[in-house]
């Protein structure tokens, strides 16, 4: 089923440093408002299931004095039955407010974990580079799962014990105001603990989020870099590093479990403080038969019967620091916005394939500079290389081309419009990227190769398959083109990796093609037969190709050489060894390494 959609969907989040007040309304108005028909139902049935404690113990009073006190057995089946009545109402509005909570609280947690992904989507790169694929997992679950569970015990703790409490207060009431008043006697010692343990609980409520996040980060990674921690026999020491987070997960959560305890104990003090007084005022007034036994035992049950409630409400002032802290930190995820400043509707280029500029582009990752005044030009329909040292920028270049970041001054331009004045959607629609990792999903082939996209027919999935060299591999493998490819591809060597990523690029058929190290892991026979293949497949395509091999790239229309973030050389590979600069020693080096490998 799907789930309705909010109205208040866009409302922005509150400052998270207001208090909890606006946090509450936020939340309410976000995800609790769009399901107020289900919630209203289960608080009444909580609110009858509420009602029935206090009914109970008022049953008590002509259990005690109409049956036993006056020995009319009469009465017996009467008052019986009303209290298998009683009891009977609260199996079934249990049951169904129980299940009807549960439902209300998957779906707000459901709504609440699929708005955040899309709105975490929608964040720039460096998001996702300063934030740990851990912490942010922990983040959308855990936290999620944080909140979903204090508002459960808020609307029940409401519904159900506030209800009970009044009931059996109407009743204690009723029977004696004095001895009410008695039994209440210590509750002014609860006010100073309980501001105390409000700050203290909410520390440590947002350290143990934060401690939760680094378990995630460090699984993720343990589980991510196998292979790396198996062969340099990092087993020890991951380990060792693991069990220091669960051991301040474990001193945080016995630190919480202590502030949250220390409230219900303290109600379990001054109700004994409560009962004691009440025995005192009570007893003599029944010894000297001024009062009833059964009003004592009416009211001595009403008392006991509000033992639990008042204990989950002493409880749900823990509860609610520790939700809350989660609460304010998913608040703060949506209030975080992308820097992309982009046009509601931006510019298209008119000619496809389009060429691709740079006009003294600076950027840098924080404070480091990475591009540093780098101009070129890409021609349309044409292939261009980007070749140059280690960390010169070449990757950065594509980063800028597809939107992933802006450039902090100069033009990127497509088509000779800038890439802040497109779309970003639109931007990137003009792309196929095959970067260095190849990165795939834990899919099928087929489902790597068509994400998601529906109409696809076989033939085109062969003929991309056979363009990139990949067709030979796939059809010996068991189920073809429908074999899983593993977590990130893992079934997967990495030259297969590489041309399912080719073929998946091939398949988007843009008007643009960006390789990067796309054939690296490539032995030279299938690099050759790949690169014949590919200049067939470039045509009518801008084809951008970051490449160290500079074999692998002589035959470009153009190559630009780039050191340090700027483009030192530019010109065809004839060119560029005939001007004796970088690329000429670089190709010499490369020429002189393979002609001593060979
Ligand atoms: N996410 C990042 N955060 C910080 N610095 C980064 C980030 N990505 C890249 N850099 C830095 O930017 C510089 C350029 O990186 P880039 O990947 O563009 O180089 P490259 O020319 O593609 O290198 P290579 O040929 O080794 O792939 C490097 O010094 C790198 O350390």
């Amino acid at each position: 089923m799907t789930l309705p959609d909010t109205p208040a969907r866009d409302l922005p989040p509150p400052d998270t440093d207001a208090g909890d007040g606006p946090l509450v309304r936020w939340f309410w108005a976000r995800y609790l408002r769009p399901e107020s028909g289900l919630l209203a139902l289960a608080f009444l049935i909580m609110v009858i299931e509420g009602s029935t404690l206090g009914a109970l113990s008022y049953m008590l009073e002509p259990l005690f004095d109409r049956v036993f006190g006056s020995g009319s057995t009469g009465a017996l089946w009467l008052v019986g039955g009303a209290i298998f009545g009683l009891f009977a109402v609260r199996a079934i509005t249990s049951l169904t407010s129980k299940t009807l909570l549960a439902r209300v609280s998957q779906r707000v947690a459901a709504r609440m974990q699929g708005q955040l992904l899309a709105h975490l989507l929608r964040l720039d790169m460096r998001f996702f580079q300063d934030n740990s694929p851990g912490a942010l997992i922990e983040r959308v679950q855990g936290d999620t799962m944080a909140v979903q569970g204090i508002w459960i015990s808020l609307v029940s703790g409401i519904g159900r014990d506030m209800v009970a409490l009044i009931g059996l207060f109407a009743v204690a009431v009723s029977i004696d105001p004095w001895w009410t008043l008695a039994a209440l006697i210590g509750t002014p010692l609860l006010i100073l603990p309980a501001a105390v343990l409000r700050r203290y609980l909410r520390r440590k409520a947002i350290h143990l989020r934060n401690q939760a996040g680094e378990r995630a980060t460090r699984l993720d990674e343990i589980f991510h870099g196998i292979q790396a921690v198996k062969l340099n026999r990092m087993e020890a020491h991951q380990t060792a590093r693991f069990d220091a987070i669960l051991s301040r997960i474990v001193s945080a959560e016995t630190k919480a479990a202590f502030g949250r305890a220390v409230l219900p104990s303290l109600v379990d003090l001054i109700t004994g403080f409560g009962f004691l007084a009440v025995l005192m005022l009570g007893g003599r007034e029944v010894a000297a038969g001024t009062r009833s036994t059964g009003e004592f035992m009416a009211f001595f049950s009403a008392m006991v019967l509000t033992f639990q409630p008042i204990r989950r409400l002493g409880d749900m002032a823990g509860l609610w620091q520790i939700g809350a802290a989660s609460l304010h930190r998913i608040a703060a995820l949506f209030g975080l916005q992308p820097s992309h400043c982009r046009p509601a509707v931006g510019q298209m280029p008119a000619t496809l394939p389009p060429a691709l500029s740079f006009a003294d582009v600076h950027f840098g990752y924080g404070d480091q500079p990475v591009l540093r005044g780098l101009s070129f030009t890409a021609e349309a329909g044409k292939l261009t290389a980007l070749v140059g040292p280690s960390g010169a920028g070449k990757s950065t270049v594509f980063h800028l081309l597809t939107g992933l970041s802006d450039p902090a001054s100069g033009v990127v331009a497509i088509d000779g419009i800038a890439t802040t004045d497109m779309g970003l959607d639109d931007q990137r629609a003009l792309f196929a990227a095959v970067s260095q990792d190849a990165a795939l999903f834990d899919e099928s082939l087929r489902d790597n190769l068509t994400l998601g996209r529906q109409g696809i027919s076989a033939g085109q999935i062969d003929a991309v398959l056979a363009t990139a060299q990949a067709a030979g591999f796939v059809g010996t493998l068991p189920q073809g083109a429908d074999t899983p490819a593993g977590p990130r591809g893992s079934n997967l060597s990495g030259g297969q990796r590489q041309r399912i990523a080719i073929a998946r690029a091939l398949l988007r058929d843009t008007p643009v093609l960006l390789l990067d190290e796309a054939t690296s892991a490539l032995d030279a026979a299938s690099e050759a037969a790949l690169a014949t293949a590919m200049a067939q497949a470039a045509q009518g395509r801008t084809t951008l190709v970051i490449a160290h091999r500079l074999a692998t790239v002589r035959s470009a229309h153009r190559i630009i050489v780039m050191d340090q973030g700027r483009a030192v050389e530019t010109g065809t590979h004839a060119e560029l060894l005939a001007q004796g600069g970088l690329y000429a020693n670089l190709y010499a080096l490369q020429f002189k390494d393979e002609g001593t490998a060979q």
